[in-house]
Order: C-alpha cells, then sequence, then structure tokens
C-alpha cells in the first residue's frame, strides 16, 4: 500500500516476531495489533521476522484488523512467522527493510523477540538516519518521504524461551518451556522409577541456565549443568559422582541430571549429554539414558503467566512507541518486580551481551552477578536442598531447631513443595524439622506430628494438593489450650504455616495467645498459600498460578466447544471466595468476552443489558463465522444471592432472541489442583526457605522465652512474684509473620499489623486490591463497553 493513499496524520505501527519463536508470541502479537486500532492507529503484521522485512510489500507487510488475531490467545508458536534471517546481519539487507518499510508507510515498528532479534533492531535504528539518507541520495525516494519517516520508532517485546535477557525479569515463552520441561521430567520420572534408571535431560539455553536451574528445582532433579556456573572443582565427574551415590544410597531409584544446551566445564569445554552419560554408567554402573527434549520446549499452547505477560507487555509496548519522539531511546518493554516497565533497549542488549563475554572470559562470578538476583538465590537454593541428606536426622545436633510445619485451608498447589523444601533444607542446617499432619484439628486429636525422612519425600517437589493433609479449621477452633500443650509437647521452637486466610487467622490466634501460653511465644511465620490470592501483605499466594493454569486449560476447552458451534456462549463460573482475582486473571489469559468480580459489587442490570447487547451484535456480525464462541466468567461471589451460572446462562440466552445461545460451565474443584505449576514449585522453594532463615534469625534471640519461663518457675517456687511487662509482648510482636510477595521481593510483616490494619475480615480479603487495573485492559482487548 503506497503512503499517499493514506491519510498522512494516521499512524502506521508494525509488528514482527523474530529469533526463535516462543509460546506467547501470539498473545503479544494480539495485544499490540488490537491497542494500535484502540488508539486509533493503523495495524501491520511483519510476516516471517527479518526475512519479511527484506522482502516486503504486501504479502510480507500485511495491514491486519482487530478479528485477524481473534483467537491467537490460545496458540503456540508465532502465526505470523518467525525467521533466523542472514541478509539482515548485512547492511544491504537493512538497507532494503528500510526501503520497504517506507514504501509500507509504516512509522513505527515493534519487534517481539529474543537478544539477537533486539540487538538486530536495536541497531536498525541507530543506523536509520543513514539508511534513508542513502535512499534519498540515490532517488530511491523522494524528499517529501524523506522528510515523513526521517526518523524510525522501534520498541522491544521479549519473546524467547531461554530468559536470557538482562535487565527483564522474565521473558515471553520461557515460563512455558520450563512447564513443557516439567511434564516431561514428571513423565521421564515414571519410567526411571520403574527400571531403577539414570536419564540425562539435555534442556535449551545456548547461553542461559536458567531453563535448567528452574526445572532442577521443580523436579527435583539430582544434578544440574548450566553455563553460568560451572562446578569449581576441576572435575565436575567427581561431584556428580559423589552427590549422585549418595543420593542412591538414602534410598532414590531414579537420577535426573538436567544439562543446559550451553553447559560448559571451568575450562569452557562443552559438557555433553554424552560426557554425563559415560559417568553415570560406567563409573557409576547406573543403566542410564538420554533423553534430549528439543523443540518440544518451545511448542504447545502458552501458560497463563506468559498470556498475561505478553499481553501486558504488547499494550505497553504501543503506549510507549506513540509516546516515542525522535529523541527518545528506543524502549524495551520488561518486567520487574511484578510490574510492567520501560528499559532503555541498547542498554538490555549491551549488559546481556555482557554476560556471555565474562563467560567467555572465565569471570563466571561477574556472569553470575550480571543475571538477576533471584537467578542467584535459586542456585544457592537448589545447591542446599541438594545436599540436604548429608545430614540425616540421626545427625541432627542440639543446636538444631524443631520446627513444626502445618497446612491450613484449603488445598493449595505448591504447599507440597513448599513442605518439601523446609523439610529438606532444615535437614541441610541441621534442623528437626516436624510435619503437623491434618491441621490443628489433627494436631490435638491424633497428636499426628511426624518427623518425614529424606527418603519419604522423594517426589514430593512435583505433587499435588497436600500431602501432609489440610483443613479449614483455625487454632482456636481446634481449641488453643491443646494446641499449647500440644506445641509444648513436641518443643516446637518454630512454626510455618502454609495456608491460606484461616491459616493467617490462625496466626493471629496464637500470636495473641502468647499473653497464656508459653509454648506460642516461638518465631512463626506464614507462607501464604490459597487459589484465591486473597491474603492480605501479599500480592501472590502459593497455588494461584496452578489454580489460573487448570482454570485456563478448562476454559480454553470450554471456547473450543463453543467455537465450534458458532453461536455460543459459556457462562463459567470460578471459585475465589471473595476476591475476583483469578477470575479476572482467567478473563485476560483466555479473552473472555465479560467477567463479574465481587469486588465491583452487584451485577448492575445496565451493565448487563448492555453486556448482552454486545453479545447479540457480535454474534449476528459473526454471521456463523469459524472460531466464534464467547466466554463469560462469573466468580461465584459476584451477586451470589441474585445470581448464578445457570439463571444467568438461562437469561443470556433468553434474552438473546436466537442470536446465540448460553450454557453454564462449572470447573469447581478442578480449580484447585493437577500438578503443581512450575512457577507454585520454585516458589514454595523460595518461600519455604526464607521462612526457615526468619525462624532461624528469630531463634537465635529468642531469649525472652527463655527468662519468662525461668522467672515463671521462680514464681511458682515463691522465690518471686512474677507480674509481665506488656514490653516483653510487644517485643515478640514481629516474630509471627505473613512472608509476603511484593514484586520480586519476599517481605516479612507481623501478622498483627496485617490482621489489624490490612485486613478487610468481614469479606476476608485484603483491602487494597493490586490487580484491578488489569480488568481495564482485559475489556479493552476484548471490546467491551462499561456503563
Ligand atoms: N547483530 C545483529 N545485527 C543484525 N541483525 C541481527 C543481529 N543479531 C541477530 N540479528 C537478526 O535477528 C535474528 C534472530 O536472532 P537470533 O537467531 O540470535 O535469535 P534471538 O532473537 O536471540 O532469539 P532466540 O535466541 O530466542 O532464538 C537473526 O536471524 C538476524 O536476522
Ligand atoms: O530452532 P533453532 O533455530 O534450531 O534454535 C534453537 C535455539 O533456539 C532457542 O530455543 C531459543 O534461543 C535456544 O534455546 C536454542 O538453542
Ligand atoms: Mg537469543
Amino acid at each position: 500500500m503506497n503512503i499517499n493513499k493514506k491519510e498522512m496524520n494516521q499512524k502506521a505501527v508494525a509488528v514482527m516476531t523474530s529469533g526463535g519463536d516462543a509460546p506467547g508470541m501470539n498473545a503479544n502479537v494480539r495485544a499490540i495489533v488490537r491497542t494500535i486500532i484502540n488508539k486509533g492507529a493503523r495495524a501491520y503484521c511483519v510476516m516471517e521476522g527479518y526475512e519479511g522485512l527484506v522482502k516486503g510489500g504486501p504479502e510480507y507487510i500485511k495491514e491486519c484488523n482487530w478479528e485477524f488475531v481473534r483467537g491467537w490467545l490460545s496458540e503456540g508458536g508465532t502465526n505470523i512467522g518467525t525467521a533466523r534471517c542472514m541478509e539482515f546481519k548485512q547492511r544491504e539487507g537493512r538497507l532494503t527493510a528500510c526501503k520497504n518499510l517506507i514504501d509500507a508507510g509504516i512509522d513505527a515498528l515493534i519487534v517481539c523477540g529474543g537478544d539477537g532479534s533486539l540487538t538486530g533492531a536495536d541497531l536498525f535504528r541507530s543506523e536509520w538516519p543513514s539508511l534513508i539518507k542513502e535512499l534519498l541520495d540515490t532517488n530511491q525516494i523522494t524528499s517529501e518521504l524523506y522528510e515523513r519517516y526521517k526518523h524510525l520508532n522501534i520498541c522491544g517485546t521479549v519473546g524467547s524461551i531461554d530468559n536470557d535477557m538482562s535487565t527483564t525479569d522474565a521473558t515471553i515463552g520461557a515460563y512455558s518451556a520450563l512447564d513443557r520441561i516439567c511434564t516431561a521430567i514428571d513423565y521421564i520420572e515414571a519410567t526411571a522409577y520403574s527400571h531403577s534408571r539414570a536419564f540425562v535431560v539435555e534442556v535449551m539455553g545456548r547461553n542461559c541456565g536458567w531453563l535448567a536451574l528452574m526445572a532442577g528445582i521443580a523436579t527435583s532433579a539430582d544434578y544440574i549443568f548450566i553455563p553460568e556456573k560451572p562446578a569449581q572443582t576441576n572435575s565436575w565427574e567427581d561431584q556428580m559422582s559423589e552427590i549422585v551415590t549418595r543420593h542412591r544410597a538414602n534410598g532414590k531409584r531414579t537420577t535426573i541430571v538436567i544439562v543446559a544446551e550451553g553447559a560448559i566445564d571451568n575450562n569452557l569445554n562443552p559438557i555433553t549429554c554424552d560426557d554425563v552419560h559415560k559417568v553415570l554408567s560406567n563409573r557409576l554402573k547406573l543403566d542410564t539414558r538420554i533423553t534430549i527434549l528439543g523443540h518440544v520446549q518451545r511448542g504447545g499452547t502458552a501458560v497463563a503467566y506468559d498470556r498475561i505477560l505478553s499481553t501486558l507487555q504488547g499494550v505497553e509496548a504501543v503506549n510507549a512507541i506513540l509516546e516515542s519522539t525522535p529523541e527518545t531511546p528506543s524502549p524495551l518493554i520488561a518486567v520487574n518486580e511484578n510490574k510492567i516497565t520501560r528499559k532503555p533497549l541498547m542498554e538490555s542488549v549491551a549488559l546481556t551481551k555482557s554476560v556471555a563475554d565474562a563467560i567467555a572470559a572465565k569471570d563466571f562470578d561477574k556472569a553470575m552477578s550480571l543475571r538477576d538476583v533471584e537467578f542467584k538465590e535459586h542456585l544457592n537454593n537448589f545447591m542446599a536442598i541438594n545436599s540436604s541428606d548429608k545430614v540425616l536426622p540421626k545427625e541432627i545436633t542440639d543446636k538444631g531447631l524443631n520446627i513444626g510445619i502445618i497446612n491450613i485451608g484449603a488445598p493449595a498447589g505448591g504447599m507440597n513443595s513448599a513442605v518439601y523444601s523446609i523439610t529438606t533444607y532444615c535437614m541441610s542446617q541441621g534442623h528437626n524439622a516436624l510435619a503437623i499432619h491434618n491441621g490443628f484439628t489433627g494436631l490435638v486429636r491424633h497428636d499426628s506430628v511426624h518427623a518425614l525422612s529424606w527418603k519419604q519425600l522423594i517426589g514430593w517437589q512435583s505433587k499435588g494438593g497436600s500431602e501432609i493433609g489440610t483443613n479449614r479449621h483455625t487454632a482456636s477452633e481446634a481449641g488453643i489450650e491443646e494446641v499449647a500443650a500440644m506445641f509444648q509437647k513436641h518443643k516446637f521452637d518454630g512454626l510455618v504455616i502454609i495456608g491460606g486466610f484461616e491459616a493467617l487467622v490462625s496466626l493471629q490466634e496464637l500470636q495473641e495467645a502468647r499473653k497464656d501460653y508459653l509454648a506460642f511465644r516461638i518465631p512463626m511465620v506464614l507462607i501464604p498459600a490459597t487459589l484465591s490470592n486473597n491474603v492480605p501483605g501479599t500480592e501472590y499466594s502459593l497455588g494461584s498460578d496452578t489454580a489460573l493454569n487448570s482454570l485456563m486449560q478448562y476454559c480454553d476447552i470450554i471456547k473450543q466447544s463453543a467455537s465450534s458451534t458458532r453461536a455460543r456462549a459459556f457462562v463459567v463460573e470460578v471459585q475465589g471466595g471473595n476476591s475476583g482475582y483469578l477470575t479476572t486473571l482467567a478473563s485476560l489469559a483466555c479473552g473472555a468476552q465479560i467477567s463479574y468480580v465481587p469486588e465491583e459489587g452487584n451485577i448492575s442490570i445496565l451493565q448487563l443489558e448492555k453486556d448482552i447487547q454486545n453479545l447479540k451484535e457480535s454474534f449476528k456480525n459473526a454471521k456463523g463465522r469459524d472460531r466464534f464462541g464467547k466466554l463469560v466468567l462469573k466468580a461465584t461471589n459476584a451477586s451470589l444471592k441474585t445470581w448464578d451460572s445457570h439463571t444467568l446462562a438461562k437469561v443470556l440466552t433468553e434474552e438473546a432472541k436466537g442470536a446465540f445461545d448460553a450454557k453454564a460451565a462449572i470447573p469447581g474443584h478442578v480449580q484447585q489442583g493437577g500438578l503443581p505449576s512450575p512457577i507454585d514449585r520454585t516458589r514454595g522453594t523460595r518461600l519455604a526457605i526464607k521462612a526457615v532463615n526468619f525462624l532461624e534469625e528469630f531463634s537465635k534471640n529468642n531469649a525472652s522465652k527463655n527468662e519468662v519461663a525461668s522467672a515463671l518457675l521462680d514464681a511458682k517456687l515463691g522465690k518471686t512474684e512474677y507480674i509481665e511487662s506488656n514490653d516483653a509482648l510487644d517485643s515478640l510482636i514481629e516474630t509471627a509473620a505473613v512472608l509476603g510477595t511484593q514484586g520480586s521481593h519476599l517481605k516479612f510483616t507481623s501478622v498483627k499489623k496485617i490482621y489489624e490494619t490490612d485486613s478487610d475480615l468481614i469479606k476476608r480479603m485484603p483491602k487494597d486490591i493490586h490487580w484491578t487495573h488489569i480488568r481495564n485492559i482485559a475489556d479493552e482487548l476484548v471490546g467491551r463497553e462499561r456503563v
């Protein structure tokens, strides 16, 4: 299309995908195209990555409309194609690309790709003035076009499964690839167990060990090889053999070793699966197989995290590019501490390159320091847990702490991961972890406190539900006095509670009861875990990602059915108590047309009318075209007394007057489960270790309890009169805390503050909702109008 035919004042923005495809790229393109249209600009897709730019013409630089990207949220790969294009690496190729963009009338370009693609994009932008000048000087463009297109604005979104881009915490596709890897390793475990075999699993990551490390934690692999941190000793063979032999001796029937594609030893020699295989089979005499996961890792639909990340980043990319001036440095859309941010593209690219340089210079400390803080923390955690069986319970010394672990509330993905990680980490530090089975009622009725053995815990990282059992009874419901007696009997020095709102209430009850019971004067910490994600003091509760993915898979299936039937909408009823978190995130991840949440009050008749009207119109306009079905997500507690999902579906059908029909679909407790997602597994481990560190820190100076105990004894013996000051109790307040996730940081806040200041106790909700902005974006991307 020629620019002269267009309105000169309407901007044209193009999007392309480049490098290795990554799940979530389609969602990114969908969000970009629709946001461009919503902003009144023209949307274009460049087909086949930089190859399409070099080839040019309307076949490769295509104008596209709203419908073009329909249904893309749930599709893997990239529908607009990608390539590794050698011509673009040459100036000649970029000159042609420049001409093609001008011919197509493109003002700005958004590139979704990995470090290579964004390096190319950065170079293209910096070279643009000289490229366009050359086109003018060689009479390939007019001076009018030269003036109009003198500046090209570029923006990057990072799509790569490798998670190897500096300045962003996650790249689009990385968590989906991690999901594929964990699923594959879970499968491999079963066959490995049957034959008592060892498996060497190669995962992708040419220059980055993120996938290998995270998969190592999420599947509790025996050993991992990553490029950033080769074994410090000269012999990785000895180190790996020692660990694998010990794990076997302690009762493990399987051995899983994960090798990143780019694994090297400390002399920069590549370590291959064959090298590892030789050691395991020749030296350790293990029946060993190699599995190279290859491109399976890039396949399939994106996990919820990637759909949401790529959608939010797509919206931000369009905002950034439309706000850009010729002077603005090209932005890269990143995610930092769970917030979508803009970073200077050039700096991010340079920093990324410096990791590779540091590795090449054998400066592994520098390479590690250039990765984000979480990477280092995860690696330390992996190593600590991995060596936990060095200290078996019989060796636990007096210095070790007795740490109680309890699950409270509904089961949530990651609960087992947390219990597993607390226990194994305690073993590695010489503490005695004691699992309290079946909540507080289990404790008082059956004295169900057991030390879990290392062998018993094998495989827990990958298990759904709660292996130690959980229920909703709070400490006071079970009986505070009885609970205290049990705490005293088992000499708990610290407690980790894993659960949702009931767990928060229980922790507050225990902390309040400290004035009456010395047994509760120990450090106690809550790891929030509930699919509702309604615990105050944290942005994230374990289990909510697992639930979101279960719900998303369910919605994808339902939507497929609706799309096949053509004129159908489904009303999906979503759990979450008074929290609309799950409903809102699922509506963004699945492209639901409408969602109703308790936070917005009762469903208003006016809004309902408008929603029905819009649904009717869009079904009529679709005229039975393919892939047209709609989802309505209703949180159970949205207008609970008036609307259940069946009634809502009936009303929709009646009001549609033949334009479509609606049916209710209730996933129910499916949402609680299945296998825990890799996010819940790895976060479970991170939270667990932080929680134990908290107990260790406060136990060290837990003088108060001992002082009070001896003062009380003296009083009993008639030596003194004992009157306790409030100060003594106040000094303990900080030692009963909620471990919250805020951005990528973990933060402890006293349960007293959270309970008394931050909680809406009637609704069982935090007073502050941190995700409301997502609702507007979800609406905008499906064209839902609000009354
Ligand atoms: N230095 C460069 N100059 C110009 N173009 C480049 C440069 N590096 C890469 N590109 C372009 O970007 C394309 C993709 O780069 P690359 O193959 O490194 O993948 P990537 O974007 O890093 O993605 P991933 O690593 O996730 O597969 C290249 O084929 C090339 O067209
Ligand atoms: O699909 P290709 O071109 O073989 O590339 C494979 C590479 O792409 C990635 O998947 C993404 O960079 C790497 O992990 C892997 O080394
Ligand atoms: Mg790359």
